[in-house]
This record gives structure tokens, C-alpha cells and sequence, in this order.
């Protein structure tokens, strides 16, 4: 029985992936196997000796120690592109609502008192006060080409904007999905300088903290409509105050609430709502459910953030997995303790990702436990399994 922490509510969709004969979910498990959350802050957790996966039903894995797991042998899986349409709909809303001013009128007509009458006369009065304008004609700058952008740039083209992407590691698999009149900009201040909004969709890492800064601030066209539903902190709040008090800034539209900016009337903060769909938060703990139960049963890996994508049919008696250190000769050593121990392999795939690595066998004989023993000795050797 493999045992399943939950840390957040995931869909019943997605933990129905996991059979009851097989698997025990609940959250509040000891010694469990895989952990499943979704926005939940991992950094300080203690993990079991017998953790073998985290999966985030999400695409964001900051709040996922993934160095510190890593070096435990665990495998990290995410759910790419699961909840990206839930972010594209709250996004093109967000510039709507930015560009036209509904978060003061909303609060102009709730703050409206007196008789339907003497109100008509207040609406037809007051309403010139948020008189804004439309997309089409307007440059949308999307930071970041993955799953959100790619889906967001081409809204905005159907909806008959100019749109100008900057992502430096663009996959080749997201630029074919990219509209081919969305521009690409060489450098990130050259679509800081020619945007009439600019929406971020990068991961938060060290090169993309406070992306709009003070200092950036002067690069962006004045009356900018910006919008962050990517993470705390790619966006600086105390710039975005000084860019809103200066008239640079039109509208900011994020998913990250702040004190510095949540009262202002120019600020439309949302309670970190992108992914917070019923079709999204399904797709999310469907897709990850499946990765992890694959990874426990079989030893394939799909979508791992540490770990690269390794799948082989199962063919053979038994089946090793092991998660090793991207050391030079490792297989040579693994290859090694199976010829010692009279193994046949019948089939093998490794596989690496940065520092990590990744190896499947397949062999036609019982493995007894002091293989298993000799294999996890190797230096380097983080995690074997005998499946
Ligand atoms: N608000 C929400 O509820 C919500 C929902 C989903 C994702 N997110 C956030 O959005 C981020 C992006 O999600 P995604 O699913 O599109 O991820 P993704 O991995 O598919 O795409 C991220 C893209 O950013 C690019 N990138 C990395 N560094 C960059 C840089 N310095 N400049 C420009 N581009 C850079 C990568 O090459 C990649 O193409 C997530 O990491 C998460 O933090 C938020
Ligand atoms: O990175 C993500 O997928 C989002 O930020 C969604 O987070 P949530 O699952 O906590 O809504």
C-alpha cells in the first residue's frame, strides 16, 4: 500500500487516479511515499526517509524545496500547462478590467447612495471619470513564452492586438504554438519600451525578481497597464506605487496582494485566483495523480522539474530503478555490481537533468536483496528500488 500525503485540496478527480486497494491518501499520513499539494510552502517540512515524489497540481514549484530533494533522491513532478487557459482567462480579463477602469467604477456605483432616480443622475454624471480604451491597435509585451504565454499571446492577437514576446529559452515545442505575427523582442527593455501592457509568466528565480524596478520603470511608455500573475516579487510593489503616483503606471492588475498597493484605487488585486478553476484544479491533480502513480508502480518519469523524462515499457521479471547523481562512470559501476551478482540486463535507459540522473532496468532473474544493497552503496547513489 503506498501511503499519500495530501498537503492542499486536490480535485477528487485527480486522487480517484489513485485505487483504494493500492492507495492510502489523507493528510494526515506518517512515513508517506508521495506528498500531492499545490501552493503549500514545503521549505520547512520534514520529510519521511521513505518519500520517493512530490507532485505540485500546479505549474509554480517555488514553494518546493527541489535541491534539498533532489540530493534525497526524491522526484519532484509539476503539471505543466494543466491550469494555463484558467491563467490566459483571468489575464485577458484583468486587461479589460485595467483598460476600462472597472475596479473605481465598481466602487463609484457601490459607494452611490439616495433613490434609483437621484442615482441614474449620479451614474450619467459620473461616469466620464472612467472613460478608458480598447485593445485592438495596443502592444501587449508577454514576458515569458511557456504554457501561460504562448496561450496569452495569441488571445491577444484574436483580439487584435500587437503583440511582442521576450523569452530566451523559449522551447522549441511553445514556438511552434506561438501565432507566427507575434514579434519577438531581442532583449527584455526593448518590449518594456514599446508596450501598452506587459504581462509576466515566468517562473520566480533569481533573473526574474523585480523585473519591473525602480530603474526599469523609466524604460516603460507612460500610462503602462502592467499585470503580474506570476509570483510575489517579480514585480516590484514600491515601484509600481511610484510609477502609479506618477502617471507612468495606468493600471495594475496582479494575483499577489501587497499592503504597499492593495488600497489603491489603480490596483486590481486578486486572491492568487489563476489557477483557481474547477477545470484547471482538475487537469492539475488528474495529470499529476497519473505521473506519480507511474512513477511508484513503474519507475517512469513525466513532467519532473529534477529529474528528466524517462519511460520504458515494463518488459522482463523484475524492474530497478535508481536516481543517481549525474556522476561520470556511473553506469559503468551499476552495470558492475549486476554483471558480480549474474544479472542479465535486458533493458536499460538512463537519462540526465543538470546534476541528476536517471536509470531503468529491466532484467529476466530475481534480484535478491544484497544487489539491491551493493547498487544503493555505489557513491552517488540516492535512491534504488526494486519494482
Ligand atoms: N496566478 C496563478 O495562479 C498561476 C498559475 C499558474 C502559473 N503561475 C506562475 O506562472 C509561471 C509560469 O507558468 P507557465 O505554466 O507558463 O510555466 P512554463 O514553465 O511553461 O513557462 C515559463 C517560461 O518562462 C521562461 N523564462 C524563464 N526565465 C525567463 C526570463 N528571465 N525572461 C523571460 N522568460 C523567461 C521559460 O523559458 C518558459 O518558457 C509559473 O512558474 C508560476 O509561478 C501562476
Ligand atoms: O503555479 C501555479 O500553478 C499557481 O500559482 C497555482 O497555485 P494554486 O494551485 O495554489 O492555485
Amino acid at each position: 500500500m503506498y501511503k499519500i500525503q495530501t498537503l492542499n485540496a486536490i480535485s477528487p478527480k485527480g486522487l480517484n487516479r489513485l485505487p483504494t486497494d493500492k492507495y492510502s491518501v489523507s493528510d494526515n499520513q506518517s512515513d508517506a511515499d508521495a506528498i500531492l499539494l499545490r501552493s503549500f510552502k514545503l521549505h520547512d517540512y520534514p520529510f519521511s526517509n521513505n518519500l520517493l515524489a512530490v507532485g505540485r497540481a500546479g505549474s509554480g514549484t517555488n514553494n518546493v524545496p527541489t535541491v534539498k530533494l533532489s540530493e534525497r533522491g526524491v522526484v519532484v513532478f509539476n503539471a505543466p500547462g494543466a491550469n494555463a487557459n484558467a491563467v490566459k482567462e483571468l489575464v485577458i480579463a484583468g486587461m479589460l478590467m485595467g483598460c476600462r477602469n472597472i475596479g473605481p467604477a465598481m466602487n463609484f456605483v457601490n459607494g452611490l447612495k439616495g433613490s434609483d432616480e437621484e442615482m441614474h443622475v449620479a451614474v450619467e454624471a459620473g461616469k466620464k471619470q472612467f472613460g478608458g480604451f480598447e485593445l485592438p491597435g495596443k502592444t501587449l509585451g508577454v514576458v515569458g513564452l511557456g504554457a501561460i504565454g504562448v496561450k496569452i499571446a495569441n488571445a491577444a492577437r484574436s483580439l487584435g492586438m500587437n503583440v511582442i514576446g521576450y523569452d530566451p529559452t523559449i522551447t522549441i515545442e511553445r514556438a511552434w504554438q506561438l501565432d507566427s505575427d507575434v514579434e519577438a523582442a531581442p532583449n527584455i527593455d526593448t518590449l518594456l519600451a514599446q508596450s501598452d501592457f506587459i504581462t509576466f509568466h515566468v517562473p520566480l528565480i533569481d533573473s526574474t525578481r523585480n523585473l519591473i524596478s525602480t530603474e526599469s520603470l523609466s524604460k516603460l511608455k507612460d500610462g503602462v497597464v502592467l499585470l503580474n500573475f506570476a509570483r510575489d516579487g517579480i514585480v516590484n510593489d514600491s515601484a509600481v506605487l511610484a510609477g502609479l503616483e506618477s502617471g507612468k503606471v495606468y493600471a495594475y492588475v496582479c494575483d499577489f496582494p501587497s499592503n504597499v498597493l492593495r488600497t489603491n484605487p489603480r490596483v486590481i488585486s486578486l486572491p492568487h485566483l489563476g489557477a483557481s478553476t474547477r477545470e484547471a484544479e482538475e487537469n492539475c491533480a488528474i495529470m499529476v495523480a497519473d505521473q506519480v502513480r507511474d512513477y511508484l508502480e513503474n519507475g517512469n518519469i513525466t513532467n519532473s522539474v529534477n529529474l528528466p523524462n524517462v519511460k520504458l515499457p515494463r518488459a522482463g521479471l523484475a524492474r530497478i530503478s535508481l536516481v543517481n547523481q549525474n556522476n561520470p562512470d556511473m553506469l559503468g559501476k551499476i552495470s558492475h555490481v549486476m554483471g558480480q551478482a549474474g544479472i542479465n540486463i535486458k533493458h536499460m535507459l538512463n537519462d540526465s537533468k543538470g546534476d541528476m540522473a536517471y536509470t531503468l532496468m529491466d532484467v529476466d532473474s530475481v534480484v535478491a536483496d544484497d544487489t539491491l544493497a551493493a547498487l544503493a552503496a555505489i557513491p552517488g547513489v540516492l535512491k534504488v528500488r526494486l519494482l
